[in-house]
């Protein structure tokens, strides 16, 4: 539906977040995204191609903030030219790991590493997601060692789960601890991505995806 007038001077005056959802493939960076801005666990999904995003306002004391969290490929081959977009102008990012999957905490170093290629250091605003703990019998990353990782590099951890309904106020306490962080920085500024919106990402997907067609594809 159009956003009438309004709706629209609004916009120009909320601010504006960008916040990087980043882990291995198969996390559950999609289903985390969903269930903050969509309020549910999605009923299915498919390996994020370049990246996606979604939206959310939400009111910090009396502040409308808009948080944009950029759902990005975990799958190298899906990501490879889309890795300038993802950190230009990131206000937050949140690294994500799947509990029941021991290889996916061991490869957080080499997000770590990737995000400190691209100038965004321990400045920026950092969370690290445990996701997937309704998994209870097939924990394979113990708390202790991953709030010691944690520690490590300055950041809160959160272990929780996209899926579980009862969990889903974690999730919100995720992007609520980074709105409520970000809420006093400054904001993405409209010029900066004028007229964004959803199809104008995707038109990079595709034309990653044209590229991956030409012959580049790493399958
Ligand atoms: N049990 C359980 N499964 C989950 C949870 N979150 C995600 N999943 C499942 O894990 C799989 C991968 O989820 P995605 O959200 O697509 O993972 P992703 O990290 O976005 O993957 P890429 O797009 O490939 O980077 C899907 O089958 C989800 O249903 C969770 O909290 N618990």
């Amino acid at each position: 539906m159009a956003k009438n007038v309004d709706e629209e001077a609004q916009d120009v005056q909320r601010k504006v977040f960008k916040i990087i959802v980043i882990g291995d493939s198969d996390v559950g960076k999609t289903c985390l995204t969903y269930r903050f801005c969509a309020g549910k666990f999605p009923d299915k999904t498919e390996a994020t191609i370049g990246v996606d995003f979604r939206e959310r306002t939400v009111d910090i004391d009396g502040e409308l903030i808009k948080l944009q969290l950029w759902d990005t490929a975990g799958q190298e081959r899906f990501r490879k030219s889309m890795v300038p977009h993802y950190y230009r102008n990131v206000h937050a990012v949140v690294f994500t790991y799947d509990v029941t999957k021991l290889a996916s905490f061991q490869g957080l170093p080499m997000w770590l590493e990737e995000c400190d290629q691209h100038s965004l250091n321990a400045s920026v605003p950092r969370i690290l997601v445990g996701n997937k703990c309704d998994l209870t019998n097939q924990v394979q990353v113990e708390t202790n060692i991953a709030q010691r990782f944690a520690d490590a590099h300055s950041m809160p951890l959160f272990e929780t789960s996209a899926k579980e309904d009862k969990e889903c106020d974690n999730v919100e306490a995720i992007f609520l601890t980074l709105a409520h962080k970000l809420k006093c920085q400054k904001p993405m500024m409209t010029q900066d991505y004028p007229k964004m919106n959803r199809a104008t990402v995707l038109s990079v997907d595709k034309e990653v995806l044209r590229t991956q067609s030409e012959g580049t594809c790493g399958c």
